[in-house]
């Protein structure tokens, strides 16, 4: 007789549940077994580990009707709660779920929810803390107005996503130069981001290809009549590369879209989700945290271009590309989510089944903000150039497209761990240019946390500066080339 080990049959019943929670109708009965007894402690815990009002999207869903809560968030009293145990001997009454949220409309009708970002609340502070008011003034007098998302476009109907890039600097990062540019939307209160790879950013290195330079729209407009060039300039709307003697505001974008006139591959394109624990304190929990460094090393790769005579050798350009860094942590659930799907998936349960247990989607990411950022940068319109996209997840790539984006290729995002491994079987991986993966090992790490040690001079500036100017108990070494 055979016997099904214990975690298929787990495997089994998470498949069944999971389709039982996403199918539009309920799977035949005969095949979906319930695991109330395995099941029900675990979405007890995960509702009382939220709190009463701590769910998604913070709307009211109540685990335990009836009970008087105690009013604090997240301050669940068990003390308060009568039911019986879980597995007790009387046959179990079924909690049941009740949804206490009214339906949107009337919610926006109570003023319990806004109808939409407002543009003022897009151009607030990311942490939605309002300045107090003589510091607002400061501010104020000491920045430019940004332009109001709602009027810069009054055709545009409401609903329709805008974007303003409020900010751009030069960022060297260890795979070279890339230039940061912070977003600001009508439709979240996020701070999203897009690091740009792109040679013809710097005017004065610009080299021979005819790729036009990956610019800002909103960035380079003029924002008002009495914006100052200096105003322009300390947001990042300037040419080449600053310096205390050099620096040359930029004109207004064309509305053009551009094309390369030569055979220059369309700019390989990341949409990456935002991850605490893989980027930041490199957890290896998930690959996240090497995917952004891999996607901007990628895109920094000299690109090479045959020639199209036998005669004459293929030409090498520099790297182009854009990362939209996304604030949508944990697949858009929010990291507090996160957090608690971890637990959850180490008593068992998988990530999509975890999130599915804590009352969210598998994924609750969109990219309407993604593609108007990428419009904003002139890249992947209809009538454009197109975007090689950097990608393994096919549901991004339909979501992208729905929202008319123009993908002319994806490129595979191979784990390096992955791809150590097939490189012993196969040398070659297709799909992949295999002298772009030719790099050093890696002593530690996943992430940009166990990379190497940061260094050059902007770096060697910042440190000096820490120590001469704001009293930091580090012994001054001599400069490079001093000694
Ligand atoms: N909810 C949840 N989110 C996770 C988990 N692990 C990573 N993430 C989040 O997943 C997002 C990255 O998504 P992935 O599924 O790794 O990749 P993808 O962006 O869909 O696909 P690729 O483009 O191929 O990388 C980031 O926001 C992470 O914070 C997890 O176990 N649970």
């Amino acid at each position: 007789m055979h016997i099904t080990p214990p975690e298929d049959r787990l495997f089994q019943d998470d498949l069944a549940l999971l389709d039982a929670l996403t199918a539009p109708t309920l799977p035949i009965k005969s095949t979906f077994r319930r695991r109330d007894a395995e099941l029900d402690p675990l979405l007890l815990a995960a509702a009382a580990a939220s709190g009463p009002n701590a769910t998604r999207n913070h709307y009211h869903h109540d685990f335990f009707p009836g009970v008087a809560l105690p009013k604090a968030e997240g301050a669940w009293d068990w003390s308060k709660w009568n039911g019986e145990e879980a597995g007790g001997k009387q046959p179990r009454k079924r909690l049941t779920y009740v949804s206490l949220q009214a339906p949107r409309s009337q919610r926006i009708q109570e003023g319990k929810e806004n109808a939409g970002s407002s543009p003022e609340a897009a151009l607030q502070p990311a942490d939605n803390v309002p300045l107090p008011s003589e510091k607002r003034a400061r501010a104020a007098s000491r920045s430019a107005p940004a332009p109001s998302l709602a009027t810069s476009s009054p055709q545009i109907p409401p609903t329709e996503v805008q974007v303003t890039c409020m900010a751009r600097t030069r960022i060297p990062t260890p795979h070279g130069i890339a230039f940061l540019h912070l977003y600001h939307n009508n439709r979240d209160n996020k701070e999203h981001l897009a690091l740009v790879v792109d040679p013809a950013q710097f005017s004065e290195d610009t080299p021979s290809i005819s790729a036009p330079p990956i610019r800002s729209r909103s960035l380079d407009a003029v924002w008002s009549d009495s914006e100052t060039e200096m105003d322009r300039i300390t947001r990042g709307a300037y040419v080449g590369r600053l310096s205390p003697t050099t620096h040359t505001a930029s004109s207004p974008t064309s509305q053009k879209p551009s094309h390369p006139t030569d055979n220059i591959p369309a700019p390989l394109i990341r949409i990456h989700s935002e991850c605490f624990t893989g980027e930041t304190i490199g957890s290896q929990r998930c690959d996240c945290g090497e995917q952004l460094d891999e996607a901007l090393r990628l895109m920094s790769q000299p690109i090479t271009i045959p020639s199209s005579s036998p005669l004459e050798p293929a030409t090498r350009i520099p790297g182009r590309g854009v990362v939209v860094y996304m604030r949508q942590e944990g697949r858009g659930i929010g990291l507090l989510s996160k957090i608690r799907a971890y637990n959850l998936q180490d008593l068992g349960h998988d990530t999509v089944t975890a999130n599915l247990m804590l009352g969210h989607q598998a994924d609750e990411r969109g990219y309407e903000i993604a593609v108007a950022i990428l419009r904003d940068l002139d890249l992947g319109s209809p009538s454009g150039e197109g975007v090689r996209l950097l990608t393994n997840n096919p549901d991004k790539v339909h979501a992208m497209e729905k929202e008319g984006l123009r993908i002319v290729e994806r490129v595979p995002m191979v784990p390096r761990s992955w791809r150590k491994r097939m490189q012993h079987s196969s040398p070659r991986i297709v799909g992949v240019d295999s002298e772009e993966y030719d790099e050093p090992e890696r002593k530690a790490g996943a992430t940009l946390v166990g990379g190497d040690a940061v260094q050059g001079p902007d770096l060697e500036k910042y440190l000096r500066t820490k120590v001469l100017r704001m009293g930091h108990m580090l012994e001054l070494i001599p400069e490079r080339g001093t000694n």
